[in-house]
């Protein structure tokens, strides 16, 4: 059975005395929408819809979440009012349709638990996702952050960048508490992958992954990975998260705090070279993995005078990834000039796997900001160290 937005406005009528509190106390609260066009194919799915600051839960087919930041309840009613008055006519993405302005927001799919859109204040989005993007399962779709767990790229006899990101996760409801900073007035939702069955005959090894995607008061994208060993003996595994930023034109772009590192180089079958450039700029094919990175750094856009400022922990290593014309043109989901307009530049553990012995557990924490060009790298606070 399609899920319409009929039933998100349902919940949100029959459950107004639970609802109301909650809006009207909080500045911050995560919404929760199924969006039917998006990915239709999942929506045979039941999974638990679980509002747990609301106080209740309901069963009901879900697949989409967005975390929407900074909206009053009044707000939020005017758009259900203008969603109710579109129900005759078919279903459309309320936010890129312009029917509604939501400013700062996360979209994330439970395929793969991935995050397939951020926006900032102005709606403007922050990540390529291509236009011939397949959002069909198994497959992740090309662009957004797709998790590569338990292994990045060809490191390892698994499908390429592993199985996480073809697989649907569910909402963690009760996910063990983290430090206060990373939830104190956030909007936020905990994703959860268990180990199953099927994965377990080609990595055998039993684990729970919980993903906390956060949006921050000033519109930060915040990721925060905790792979738990739940095995009776250790495992290891390579990790990135794969992030598709949207530039404006690749030629125009620069990454600062790289130079000087090794990489080990994909397109030369992983050989180790050392940079040489003042910061990595782009005019072919590039296929690299930067080792042991500074905790931050920058990725200039000159041309939309806008810097995305990549913090990170627990993550060594720096992925950076462009197609360029020849292989976007061979890949099915991807435009022949979209190359133009992405990056992956992925904070990940490639070079040496994380090792996790019965019943420890590894954390990888990723910030995203967006910033004006204008601020230095000194004060983006580049040396700084770690969050
Ligand atoms: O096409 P995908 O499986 O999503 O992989 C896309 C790219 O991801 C990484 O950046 C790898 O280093 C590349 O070799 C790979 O081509």
């Amino acid at each position: 059975m399609y899920f319409s937005y009929l039933h998100v406005l349902d919940l949100f009528s029959s459950h107004q005395t639970h609802t109301l509190p909650f809006f009207t106390n909080n500045r911050f609260f995560l919404l929760i929408f199924c969006f039917v066009p998006i990915f239709p194919q999942f929506c045979h799915l039941p999974l638990p819809l679980v509002f747990s600051n609301l106080g209740f839960c309901s069963s009901r087919s879900l697949d989409v979440l967005w975390i929407v930041k900074d909206q009053s309840f009044l707000d939020l009613k005017h758009t259900i009012e203008e969603l109710r008055c579109g129900l005759n006519s078919p279903p459309i993405n309320p936010f890129a349709s312009g029917c509604t302005e939501f400013g700062k927001l996360i979209r994330v799919s439970l395929h793969g638990a991935q995050v397939t859109s951020w926006k900032n204040e102005h709606g403007e989005e922050l990540l390529f996702t291509s236009s011939k993007a397949i959002f069909k399962s198994p497959k992740a779709m090309r662009g957004g952050i797709p998790i590569c767990f338990p292994q990045f790229g060809t490191c390892g006899s698994l499908e390429l960048h592993g199985f996480a990101r073809n697989r649907m996760w569910f909402i963690d409801d009760n996910p063990p508490p983290l430090p206060a900073y990373d939830s104190i007035g956030k909007s936020f939702v905990d994703l959860l992958l268990k180990s199953s069955e099927e994965d377990m005959k080609c990595w055998p090894h039993s684990f729970e992954f919980r993903l906390r995607v956060s949006l921050t008061s000033d519109g930060d994208l915040n990721l925060i990975s905790r792979v738990r060993n739940i095995n009776g003996k250790p495992f290891s595994f390579s990790f990135a998260y794969h992030t598709y930023l949207l530039v404006s034109d690749i030629s125009e772009i620069r990454i600062e705090g790289l130079e000087t590192l090794d990489y080990l180089d994909n397109l030369l079958q992983k050989e180790r070279f050392t940079e040489q450039g003042d910061a990595i700029t782009f005019e072919s094919e590039v296929d690299r993995v930067y080792l042991g990175s500074p905790n931050a750094i920058a990725v200039l856009d000159h041309e939309r005078k806008r810097t995305f400022v990549i913090r990170k922990e627990g993550l060594p290593d720096v992925g950076v990834w462009n197609p360029w014309d020849k292989k976007a043109k061979s890949m099915v989901d991807m435009g022949d000039e979209e190359y133009k307009h992405m990056l992956c530049v992925d904070g990940a553990v490639i070079e040496k796997p994380v090792i996790l012995k019965p019943g420890e557990e590894w954390t990888g924490r990723l910030q995203l900001s967006v910033v004006a060009s204008s601020f230095c790298s000194e004060r983006l606070g580049l040396d700084r160290d770690g969050l």
